[in-house]
Formats: C-alpha cells, sequence, structure tokens
C-alpha cells in the first residue's frame, strides 16, 4: 500500500507534504502511510485538520489528530472555520471554505501540495451518485489525481486504496479513529451510494471496478480534451481577453469538440466554476449557425461575417471591484502610479463615453464596456484597453483550472 501512495504521488512531490486529516480512518490512515514512508525516507509532513464547529465532538477530534501527530512528531495545525453565515448549502459551503483555508494555511507554512485521503470507495460512490444524475464523460471520469487551488496543489494518492484496507492498517498498528454519524444516515446520498453498492457485489461490482470503469472514461476524456486543444489552436485566437473563432473552421468541427471548445472559452472568460448547462450552450450553437449574437454564463457571443467573439458581459461585472494591483474580475490586474481612493471596476457605457480614442482600440463597445478601468470615485482615471492609459498598464492573468490561454499557446 505504501508503494502505491509513493508511486500515485510521484517522485518530484514537494517538501514538506501538507496531509489533511479529518480524525476519520480515510484520512488517518492516509496519515499512518505516509508517516511509515517518511521515517523510511519519504518527505516531511505537516498535518492540518479544519474544525467547521458544527458538532460538538469537532473540536475534541481535533485535539486527538494533533495529539497523534505529536507523538509521531509531525507539525500539526488546526483551522476553525467560523464563516458560515447560516443561508445556502452547509456542506457545500463548508468544503469550499475547508479548501480554501487549507490552501492559505498551506501558502502561508510554504508547503506546496496537500494530500487528501478519497479512496477507491469515494470514487465509486460518486460515480453512482453521478449516474443518477445522467451525468455524461466528464462527470463519470475519475477524480482526477491532483488539482490546482489557491496556488496549491491538492493531491489523492489512496484513490487506488479501498477503506477496508486502510481500516485493516490502522487497526493492524492499533491507531484509532472516529466515525462521521452522519456516515451511517441515509438521508445522505452517499451513505444510500454506499448501501448500493455492497448490492452490486453479486453481479461483480465493486468499488475497484466502477474506479477502472471510471479511469478508462478518464482516458477517453483525455484524448478528447486534447483533440480540443488541437482545434482551439487551429481555430481561436484571444484580443485583450476576448475568444475569436472562426466560423466556418467551427462549423467543420465535430460538434462534440465544437461544444467542449465554447464550454472552454465561456469558462475562461466568466471564470464560473461550472460550465453552462448542455441544452443552454446547444441553444446558443444553433443561434451563432444563424448569426445571432447571444449571451450566456456572464459571456456575450458576438457573430461578424467571418467571426465570432466571445467577450466579458457587462452586466455581469457591473459592481465588481478590487483595488489597483488586485486581480479584477479573476484574469485582470491593472497597475499603476499611487492613487488615493482608486479602485478598479468595469468601464461600463459612462465610462466609454470618457475615453477619447477608444475608437483606436481593436476591441468593439461590447468588449470595452466590459473592460476593466480605474476609477476615482465617478472619475474616471484611466481604461487602457480602450485607449485611455494615464500611466496605468494592464495585464492578463492567468486562471488556475481554466486557462483557454494556456490551451491555445500550447
Ligand atoms: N475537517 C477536515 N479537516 C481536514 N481534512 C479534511 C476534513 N474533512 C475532509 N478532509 C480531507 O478531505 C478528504 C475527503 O473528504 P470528504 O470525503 O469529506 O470529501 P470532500 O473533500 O468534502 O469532497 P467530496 O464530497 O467531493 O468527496 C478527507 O479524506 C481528508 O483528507
Amino acid at each position: 500500500m505504501r508503494q502505491q501512495v509513493a508511486g500515485a504521488l510521484g517522485s518530484d512531490v514537494g517538501e514538506p507534504l501538507g496531509v489533511a486529516v479529518s480524525g476519520g480512518s480515510d484520512s488517518v490512515g492516509l496519515l499512518t502511510l505516509l508517516n511509515e514512508w517518511r521515517l523510511d525516507g519519504g518527505p516531511e509532513l505537516r498535518a492540518v485538520t479544519v474544525d467547521h464547529g458544527l458538532r460538538p465532538e469537532a473540536a475534541k477530534e481535533a485535539r486527538a489528530v494533533a495529539r497523534l501527530c505529536d507523538g509521531w512528531h509531525i507539525p500539526h495545525t488546526t483551522l476553525e472555520w467560523q464563516g458560515w453565515s447560516g443561508t445556502g448549502n452547509l456542506p457545500d459551503a463548508a468544503r469550499r471554505a475547508r479548501y480554501g483555508m487549507m490552501a492559505a494555511w498551506a501558502t502561508k507554512a510554504g508547503v506546496p501540495s496537500i494530500a487528501v485521503a478519497h479512496t477507491a470507495d469515494d470514487q465509486a460512490e460518486t460515480f453512482l451518485m453521478r449516474l443518477a444524475r445522467s451525468s455524461g464523460l466528464d462527470g463519470l471520469s475519475a477524480m482526477a489525481p491532483r488539482w490546482q487551488q489557491g496556488g496549491v496543489t491538492f493531491l489523492r494518492p489512496v484513490l487506488g486504496v479501498t477503506r477496508d484496507e486502510l481500516r485493516s492498517l490502522l487497526r493492524a498498528r492499533g491507531v484509532g479513529w472516529f466515525d462521521d454519524p452522519t456516515n451511517a444516515d441515509p438521508a445522505y446520498e452517499r451513505v444510500r451510494a454506499r448501501q448500493v453498492l455492497q448490492a452490486l457485489a453479486p453481479l461483480g461490482i465493486e468499488a475497484e471496478t466502477l474506479g477502472d470503469v471510471a479511469r478508462n472514461l478518464a482516458d477517453a476524456r483525455r484524448y478528447i480534451e486534447a483533440q480540443v486543444a488541437l482545434a482551439a489552436q487551429d481555430v481561436a485566437r484571444i484580443e485583450a481577453g476576448d475568444v475569436l473563432i472562426d466560423r466556418s473552421k467551427l462549423s467543420e468541427l465535430d460538434p462534440e469538440i465544437a461544444r467542449r471548445l465554447l464550454q472552454q472559452a465561456i469558462l475562461w472568460i466568466s471564470g464560473a466554476e461550472y460550465p453552462p448547462r448542455g441544452p443552454a450552450l446547444k441553444r446558443v450553437m444553433r443561434g451563432i449557425d444563424a448569426g445571432d449574437s447571444a449571451t450566456l454564463h456572464g459571456c456575450r457571443f458576438l457573430i461578424r461575417a467571418e467571426t465570432l467573439r466571445i467577450t466579458r458581459e457587462a452586466q455581469a461585472v457591473a459592481g465588481l471591484t478590487a483595488r489597483p494591483g488586485e486581480v479584477w474580475d479573476g484574469r485582470w490586474r491593472l497597475s499603476g502610479p499611487a492613487m488615493e481612493g482608486a479602485i478598479v471596476a468595469a468601464l461600463g457605457e459612462n465610462g466609454l463615453k470618457h475615453c477619447p480614442d477608444r475608437q483606436n482600440s481593436a476591441l468593439p463597445a461590447a468588449s470595452l464596456r466590459a473592460s476593466p478601468a480605474v476609477w476615482q470615485g465617478q472619475t474616471l482615471v484611466s481604461a487602457p484597453l480602450a485607449e485611455l492609459e494615464n500611466g496605468w498598464s494592464v495585464e492578463l492573468v492567468r486562471r488556475e483550472n481554466h486557462d483557454f490561454a494556456a490551451l491555445i499557446s500550447h
């Protein structure tokens, strides 16, 4: 098992390696494996636990993890979440906060990557849950073995190990863990998925089997994504943050490649976490064929004779502000002279009127309205994309997970 984990992490795993330990069997099992590897020449470790403050036992569990780490001479940190606003989807908010806090902790502590303990069972349960949502190739593909978030790499080194294997290891080593009471509550979809998985055993379907299927699908997906990247290099280019697509070449692409290419462009421009729903995107694609401009997912689709221009929708960024030097709308950074009270916000219709040289910009008015500008109160200071610089410069910043620009330049 240890070789499996070391192999999954790869020889280039940074040091110290972070490990996210909730106190459950999966993550305590991962910690145990990594600790044994550490004692045998593996990377130094830093453990982290997030106390969401949602269950009375949580603080006690965090302390127990801290004690375990202390006994093994692994530095441990507990991060306390107090951000629950009381509205919305609690598990989702807790998960987002957890990853955000762990990434911020890692950055501060000089930890380049954090291992989390998603197991083969998590993978299989997720697969079943996605089946219930009629997911396609993307949803059913295996969980990524690594991803980037908040400047940190998250790693899943035990995707090939089952929960039972980790529990057997812990029993053999005499290491205890906490059972989350919700893990037995059939009100949770994941618990029902676990029960269904057991029922599938007589058919020869086990966690590993579904993991194999999910990996096969991930292989197919990787191939399709490579085709999308090739197509993007051929049909698309970037102009000051807009994506320009050759319409006749687009119409010759396989519809699935075209759909994915548009989806990638939308994710890059909008910064949305999830792509638009399939039917909505298909409707826009039919509109593009017919020559109709449209808006979708915070983006505008402008049809010209030969080109489709996808730009940011002005309405989606109205009211969005950042300080100079900070990233605005997830991908723009404006820098210039120090200036009291200066903020970055969209140029908008009002600002556009105050850009005398806007005609010299290659961008149409729709793109310029949604472009970043510097304001001091109601006064427009700079709009670099609309040819009003006043000593300011603009930079397109790389997006962590949806970098269309990188897709084209590779
Ligand atoms: N409170 C916590 N503190 C530290 N690490 C945690 C905590 N909760 C979860 N983790 C880490 O994340 C891993 C996966 O946790 P969990 O199964 O709850 O899934 P998730 O991250 O919420 O995502 P998903 O629900 O999509 O599977 C755990 O094995 C552990 O490594």
